[in-house]
């Protein structure tokens, strides 16, 4: 009766996890390159970038792009500075026929602007795309056919030479309707599905379409070197392009260009590590929108060149805009933690970084350099027209230097260190027992309502005079009027100055024995109505404690301070 119950338990067992790996996948093969360079070298230009937004990020959408937020994109695009904009696949849908024909006809197009379309190898639609370019200026016709091994086999049941024939074939066809039209083309070729096909094959068709295309240095062929599935560690796909680009024939007439897909994650690696191997150009997307997880994102590649000293050629200062055209365009959202872009990127919760950035911030303002290096922050963020607003945001994980600088910096308070240990103990109290961030407008109320407004505070300063004490030479009487519980009585004393005065008055008042440890002050407002702020940290018999007042008058501000210590004393 058991056996049977503790083997379909076995099954079960067996049942769960993932398949094994080695016998469901194999590894990718390497390059027999032993002496590559791209290892050692950087990146020291811009490439030429292309975008195709328009047509690999379209057609991976849910809900295509319609005319009115294709344009808006293309706008951003030409606003951004690309020279290259694939805007459809005009043969594939009439939206992007007329796509095509709005561009040309309607788009502004600026005279180093060329548009490029794509178009799948077939007659037919290369006789459409040519309907579709009818007046461009320079337009690059880039057409494609798959060459990788797993196509050939079970998509195209062809062999190389049969694939061959498909790309040789369209470019012939292409070709001729160029010069029929009277010149002005360019032209792109892709072996797709370049990570799938054997190097020897994918080096064989490109060149055999760049034989019979003829490019001239003056106008260069684009081999478009596709990772239209990203099959392996970016290295390889780095080791295929410097293969690639060393045997490609009249590689002085060409244009070796990348399109990574980033379906290990890893396509910016790829591109970068794809550009230090030779190539020229690259195809990819705003923020990587595309098929499946995206082609490469360009905004990330430029900035990434951009933090390393590189120009890249493309105007990404103004970011929000990207990112609400992306999101309006595309219908897709960008995730908080999105280079560059994301929500929470130039924002630090946990206080060792935010006391890094606070420190960062200040030195280089000391500095006086325009060198950005500042811990943390890869960028400066205004360099992208986000604020420094954000850049420190307070929960639990953070620490006192996080909140002196959002006071600091929002609000132009500067508390002195001992008061932001003291202040940030109450802060945190509040972060631990709601679990959720406090914006920097509630850290202010509190500080306010704490040390400044005391809306529960027994003691009120009101107002208070001196005159020389004729009894004691160098010391002076303090008379002052405060509120007690709402009731208004006068309290005298003497000291040095009025501070010193005011304490004694107000110690004998209370009971209580007080002694300024430190104080400090600075004003918080420009013009006529400035006012100032002062930080006075009372010593009693129970310790030290912290008071503030804020007032147009800075002898007010300490009196008022001290009553805030006072108060909490009481407290
Ligand atoms: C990797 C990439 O991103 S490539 C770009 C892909 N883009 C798109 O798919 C979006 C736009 N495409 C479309 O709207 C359509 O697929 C069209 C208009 C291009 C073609 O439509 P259809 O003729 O209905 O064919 P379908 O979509 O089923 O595509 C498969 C056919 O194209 C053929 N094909 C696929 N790629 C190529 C190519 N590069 N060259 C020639 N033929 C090709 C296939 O062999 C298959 O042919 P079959 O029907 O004879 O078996
Ligand atoms: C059309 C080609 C270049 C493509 O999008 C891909 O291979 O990913
Ligand atoms: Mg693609």
């Amino acid at each position: 009766m058991n056996a049977p119950q503790r083997a379909t338990s076995e099954e079960a067992a067996a049942a769960k996890g993932m398949p094994n790996a080695s016998r469901k996948y194999e590894p990718y093969p390497m390059v027999g390159l032993s002496d590559r360079t791209w290892p050692s070298k950087r990146i020291e230009k811009a490439p030429i970038w292309c975008s195709v937004d328009l047509r690999d990020g379209n057609q991976a959408l849910i809900d295509p792009m319609g005319h009115d937020r294709k344009a808006r994109m293309f706008h951003l695009l030409l606003d951004m500075g690309f020279r290259e904009i694939e805007v459809g696949f005009p043969s594939a849908s009439q939206t992007d026929f007329d796509f095509a024909r709005w561009c040309i006809e309607e788009g502004n197009i600026p005279g180093n602007v060329d548009l490029q379309v794509l178009v799948q190898c077939r007659p037919e639609l290369i006789t459409r795309t040519f309907e579709a370019l009818e007046g461009a200026q320079t337009p690059i016709v880039h057409f494609y056919n798959s060459t990788s091994e797993l196509q050939r086999r079970v998509v195209f049941e062809k062999d190389v030479a049969g694939i061959k024939q498909i790309a040789t074939d369209a470019a012939k066809m292409i070709a001729d309707m160029a010069a029929k039209a009277g010149g002005g083309y360019r032209f792109q070729y892709s072996p797709e599905s370049f990570t799938g096909t054997e190097l020897e094959v994918a080096l064989e068709i490109c060149n055999a379409v760049a034989e019979i295309i003829k490019p001239t240095p003056q106008n260069r062929l684009i081999i478009n070197l596709p990772s239209t599935v990203e099959m392996s560690t970016p290295n390889i796909y780095a080791d295929r392009i410097e293969w690639m680009c060393r045997q490609l024939d009249n590689r002085d007439r060409l244009i070796v260009s990348l399109h990574p897909h980033n379906d290990r994650g890893t396509g910016i690696a790829a591109t970068e590590l794809g550009l230090m191997a030779g190539a020229d150009r690259v195809e990819g997307t705003l923020f990587g929108n595309g098929e499946r997880t995206g082609n490469v994102d360009i905004v990330t590649l430029a900035l990434n060149m951009y933090t390393q000293g590189v120009d890249p050629e493309l105007d990404c200062s103004d970011i929000q805009r990207m990112r609400d055209v992306y999101e309006y365009s595309n219908q897709l959202k960008i995730a908080e933690r999105h280079p560059y872009v994301g929500e929470l990127v130039y924002t630090a919760f946990s206080g060792s970084h935010q006391d890094a950035i606070n420190k960062g911030m200040k030195a280089i303002k000391v500095a006086n350099k325009q060198l950005w290096e500042v811990p943390y922050l890869p960028i400066d963020p205004a360099d992208v027209g986000r604020s420094y607003e954000a850049i420190i945001r307070i929960n639990s994980q953070s620490g006192k230097g996080g909140i002196a600088y959002v006071l600091q910096a929002d609000y132009g308070l500067n508390l002195p260190r001992n008061l932001q240990i003291e202040f940030s103990r109450d802060i945190q109290s509040i972060t631990d027992a709601e679990g959720k961030e406090v914006p920097a407008k509630r850290i202010h109320d509190r500080f306010l309502d704490v040390y400044v407004e005391q809306p529960q505070g027994r003691l009120k300063f009101v107002d208070h005079q001196t005159y020389p004490d004729t009894g004691r030479k160098g010391l002076r009487i303090v008379e002052a009027k405060i509120l007690d519980g709402g009731v208004e009585v006068t309290i005298s004393g003497s000291g040095t100055g009025p501070i010193d005065g005011f304490v004694d008055a107000l110690s004998r008042h209370i009971g209580v024995p007080l002694s300024v440890f430190d104080y400090s002050e600075h004003s918080i407002q420009r013009g006529s109505n400035a006012a100032a702020i002062s930080y006075m940290e009372v010593e009693h018999p129970g310790g030290r404690i912290f008071g503030a007042g804020i007032n147009t008058n800075i002898v007010a501000a300490s009196l008022e301070a001290v009553v805030s210590a006072a108060n909490r004393i009481l407290q």
